[in-house]
């Protein structure tokens, strides 16, 4: 597993794996066992129908605990409700404000996709940060326009950490990031630290209203631990997956100047020219929506998540010759759902490991089960809808100010790759050539 992770085939090895086992199996990872299952039923199960009989574990709390304090992903029960509806008011819509904030950083991310030889990975991943950080922390970190390289780096090394001593299981327990990477963890506090005394500045200033995510979190009385989780909770959960998503969109769009064209005519069709798209825009724009549902759909940007049994449980798939009976699951044995599934010929897709956006226009999952991007149940993801706006708004953006969008021959090939940090992130960078409109 470990030597997968390292190629960046972790998910092609377990796919693999899990066709050969009737898609739910058990391995052993120093003497501890782990069920890794990408069936739906099972998914269904684990998210939805049997959400209270599992949990996030407590070696899960503890890995993430010493760089990201105690962050929503780690927490269960009744803590989980309180602290999810915390953060609902304001992750579950978006307001146009946060269109503006978009455009201004969105301004300076073309400008470095103008110059040949940039990583455009690297450049939407530098877009999401200061977007997201100016929008629920209060203030940017202007990683497109400053060196931010330092925090950035550090925050890519813990999460690398955090992730493998999830894989390890209670072995990874013992590995603390402090001994392992420890100027890394003084970046990050201090980062955490700084943000958390503007916010107490900022709130305390009876005269200014802000009204971003953690300057209210202050007001309700959290404490300064709480707020420097609030903090790193936030990078992780909303930078990360809508980057990897922007970047393989980027890929996959520069390898077919077809869908570039159908999506500029779209875009051409609905929105008046030299405008900037409002919300209502947006929602008009089908065929970016199916670009986006594709490349979550080919390229799941969420890594490795884990959940336990809080006691002995049936899943209702794995067992017998077929895989297709209900197996026994201990309490405290790791079960982890793979979105693998969403690349399964076998359960709808034809050529599911193409990337054509296309098929949406005929093709639908069969049940939703099958095509689970932001995960279904209680434990949904919170900022669905601002990821969507986010990756609808840069595309239509892209398609308003390029001409085309080509790979360059440095570019390799990714497809079926990725690297897995805590979410997945492209295995290459990706050196596309930009030619804008007006150029000509
Ligand atoms: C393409 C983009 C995104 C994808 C595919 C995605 C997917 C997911 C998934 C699958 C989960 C559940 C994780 C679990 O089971 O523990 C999740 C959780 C979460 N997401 Fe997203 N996400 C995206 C973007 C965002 C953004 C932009 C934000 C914030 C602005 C956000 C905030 C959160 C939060 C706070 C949680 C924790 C929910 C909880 O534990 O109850 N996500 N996301």
């Amino acid at each position: 597993m470990l030597r997968a992770v390292k190629s960046h085939k972790f998910h092609l090895w377990n796919q693999h794996l899990l066709e050969k086992h009737n898609h739910t199996m058990e391995l052993q990872m120093f003497g501890e066992k782990l069920v890794m299952t990408d069936d739906p039923e099972n998914i269904q199960a684990i998210q939805e129908t049997q959400f209270s009989e599992l949990a996030k574990s407590e070696e899960q709390r503890i890995i993430f605990h010493n760089i990201f304090g105690d962050a929503i992903f780690g927490m269960n029960g009744e803590e989980w409700k309180a602290e999810a509806a915390l953060y609902r008011v304001h992750l579950s819509h978006v307001r146009d404000s946060a269109l503006t904030v978009t455009e201004r950083h969105i301004t300076n991310s073309f400008a470095l996709l103008d110059r040949e030889g940039n990583d455009a990975a690297d450049i939407v991943d530098r877009l999401q940060l200061d977007v997201v950080t100016e929008v629920f922390l209060g203030e940017s970190t202007n990683s497109l326009t400053s060196n931010q390289q330092q925090f950035r780096t550090a925050m890519e090394t813990l999460q690398k950490i955090a992730c493998l001593r999830q894989l390890l299981g209670r072995v990874g327990v013992w590995l603390d990031d402090k001994y392992l990477a420890p100027q890394a963890v003084r970046y990050l506090q201090n980062y955490q630290n700084t943000m958390a005394d503007k916010a107490f500045l900022r709130t305390g200033d009876s005269t200014a209203s802000s009204t971003c995510l953690i300057d209210d979190l202050i007001r309700q009385g959290k404490s300064r631990k709480d707020i420097r989780n609030a903090v790193t909770s936030t990078l992780s959960a909303g930078k990360d997956p809508c980057a990897t998503a922007l970047a393989f969109a980027i890929y996959e769009i520069a390898k077919r100047p077809h869908v570039f064209t159908k999506m500029k005519a779209e875009v051409e069709e609905h929105i008046v020219s030299n405008t900037l798209p409002t919300l209502a825009d947006l929602r008009k724009l089908k065929y970016i929506k199916m670009v986006i549902k594709e490349t979550l759909r080919n390229h799941h940007p969420l890594g490795y998540n884990p959940r336990v049994p809080v006691k002995d449980i049936t899943l209702p798939r794995g067992g017998g010759p077929d895989g297709r009976s209900s197996v026994a699951v201990l309490k405290g044995t790791q079960i982890s759902d793979l979105l693998s599934l969403q690349n399964r010929e076998d359960i709808g897709a034809d050529d599911a490991s193409n990337w054509r956006p296309e098929r949406w226009e005929t093709w639908k999952p069969r049940s939703k089960w099958e095509f689970v991007p932001f995960n279904h149940g209680p434990r949904i993801c919170l900022g669905q809808q601002f990821a969507n706006v986010q990756m609808e708004y840069f595309l239509t953006r892209l398609c308003q100010e390029y001409e085309s969008i080509s790979l360059m021959s440095e570019s390799r090939p990714q497809e079926g790759l990725m690297r897995l940090e805590l979410n997945t992130k492209l295995a290459f960078p990706v050196y596309a050539r930009c030619i804008r409109k007006d150029s000509k």
